[in-house]
């Protein structure tokens, strides 16, 4: 049972780690397609602001007063295209002819044939071709107004470190540069505006299309395995780090699940070797004082001396599976105990915890009846509480409470208040008296929004016409209330912690004097 509880951890680890794992791989993938998307958008704007400023530079030439091809003239053309890494060469047309220009030019100067297109924008435009091939470089001649310019198609595209990105700038259905320059790309009609993950063929692609000066689109192709290259090292330094978590929180549990088991197994030879103790905590009647019983409380030394916490380890019993044996351990002490305190206290009433697992069988209900038979005691001797989760609607648990009052045991609801049973839930139920939780004690007199619970509490127990014991009184200023409200029995520190057995006749032979 432990165990399963630490391999449910694990998985619960691995699971939250994959789970992660799975968050940041997807936020690694739209942080770069975002960005692949944004990388055809800004390449596409940086070429489109130089076929503008393009445009304004030819525009600029014609305005200005200089004598064409004069000396003046030729130094501004000049001028302009040292200043701009992409141009060329800078040409003067007269009527269809260029007549004089500025750059690196073949000898007998630029001869370009026929213009491939005339925009309405004023854009004249060549595509580059042999007659505009310089340097080996074939260049795209673009003319506004009376002036050319010759642009170097590779510059168009600024490249910066692409690593293994593709990208490629088409003017129509004209690529007109690429990278590298003979990157594998799909045209523009094939690829839809914005960005596309194409997961068949592992790769993220976007397009940007502009239409203001000329028609041009921008490509840009990612592949999905430099999304893993880029973000391996986080992905594999978080997964490290993960898993160093994991098998952390893993040692931890088993650990502790080993732990448990130990400590189970030494309780269970501390119940089989009847090591396990009690302690008795006097109910008193709050009209006359009289001490009329006590609640029966399990005490475990470890074999170290380590005291523990019966909260602690009657868990521990109940869900290693041997809570039957600690109550009949507890029952035979009792049993035992009454038959001291019965020969000088007669009437007085010992009252034992049942687990809800001791309500699964008759074997408690009959050790219990064969006990006191053989005592001598009779079943009024031992009064039983049963805590609201025991309260569990089964038809053995309401069959073996009614079998025990039956018998003569009464019973007592402990703990009231904690769980979530309602009045109509308890009234299915056989019972004789209800234990009001120490949490409502406390918020007597304060004002905290429990301290009228307590006060439904008391008049649901009277209309079922169950007697009802305070827990956890501490105080004088509590028992007053207590008693106000017609509450019939309180215990708590005010009267006495738990005493052992000498402790507890002291107790009762006090009372008796007072
Ligand atoms: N602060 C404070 N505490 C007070 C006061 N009056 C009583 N208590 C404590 O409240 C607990 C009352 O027992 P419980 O509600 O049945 O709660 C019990 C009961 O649920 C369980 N338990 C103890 N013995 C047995 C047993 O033999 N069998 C089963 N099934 N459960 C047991 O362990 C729980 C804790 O027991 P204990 O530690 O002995 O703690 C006891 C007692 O020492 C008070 O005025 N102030």
């Amino acid at each position: 049972m432990l165990f399963g509880s630490a391999i449910a951890a694990l998985v619960g680890g691995v699971l939250l780690f994959a789970a992660i794992g799975w968050v940041v791989w997807r936020e690694s993938v739209a942080t770069e397609t975002a960005y692949a998307g944004s990388l055809a958008a800004s390449l596409g704007q940086r070429a489109e602001g130089i076929f503008v400023d393009t445009r304004d530079l030819l525009a600029g030439f014609d305005r200005s007063d200089a004598p064409r091809c004069s000396a003046d003239h030729l130094r501004t053309l000049q001028q302009a295209a040292v200043s701009r890494p992409y141009i060329r060469a800078i040409g003067y047309w007269q009527a269809s002819e260029r007549r004089c220009g500025v750059g690196f030019l073949p000898p007998e100067g630029l001869k370009p044939a026929r213009a491939d297109r005339i925009y309405d924008t004023g854009v004249i435009a060549w595509w580059p071709n042999k007659s505009t091939e310089v340097g080996g470089v074939q260049l795209f001649l673009m003319r506004y107004g009376d002036h050319d310019v010759a642009i170097d198609p590779r510059l168009l595209l600024d490249l910066g470190p692409l690593q293994q990105r593709r990208a490629g700038l088409w003017v129509e259905k004209l690529r007109l540069a690429a990278s590298p320059w003979d990157a594998e790309l799909p045209v523009p009609d094939a690829v839809s505006a914005g960005v596309t993950v194409d997961r068949g063929n592992g790769v993220v692609v976007s397009r940007f299309s502009r239409n203001d000066l000329l028609p041009i689109d921008v490509i840009a192709v990612e592949p999905l395995d430099s999304v893993w290259n880029r973000h391996a090292s986080t992905l594999i330094a978080g997964a490290a780090f993960g898993l160093v978590l994991v098998a952390l929180w893993f040692l931890l549990i088993l650990r502790y699940s080993r732990h448990q088991l130990s400590l189970a197994t030494e309780l269970r030879r501390a119940v089989a070797g009847e090591h396990i103790r009690v302690q008795y905590q006097p109910v008193v009647e709050l009209a006359t004082g009289h001490c009329i019983g006590a609640e029966v409380l399990a005490r475990w030394t470890r074999d170290d001396g380590e005291v523990m916490r019966p909260d602690v380890f009657i868990a521990l019993a109940e869900e290693a599976g041997f809570i039957q044996d600690v109550t009949l351990a507890v029952m035979r002490i009792a049993v035992r105990d009454l038959t001291q305190l019965r020969r000088e206290f007669p009437g007085i009433a010992v009252n034992l915890n049942l687990a809800p697992a001791d309500l699964q069988d008759e074997r408690v209900g009959t050790t219990l009846a064969s006990s006191l038979a053989a005592a001598g005691l009779p079943p009024d001797a031992i009064k039983l509480e049963i805590t609201e989760r025991a309260l569990v609607n089964s038809n053995t648990s309401r069959a073996l409470i009614r079998d025990f009052r039956r018998r003569g045991h009464e019973v007592a609801v402990d703990d009231f208040g904690t769980g979530y049973s309602s009045l109509s839930y308890l009234q299915t139920f056989e019972l004789d008296v209800l234990k009001i939780d120490k949490s409502f004690v406390d918020a007597i007199g304060k004002e905290a929004a429990t301290s009228q619970v307590i006060v439904h509490v008391i008049e649901m127990a009277r209309s079922l016409g169950l007697a009802t014991v305070a827990e956890g009184v501490e105080t004088a200023e509590q028992e007053r209330w207590l008693q106000e409200h017609r509450v019939a029995f309180g215990q708590g520190y005010y009267y006495s912690k738990p005493l052992d057995l000498e402790g507890y006749v002291e107790f009762l032979r006090r009372r008796r004097t007072a």
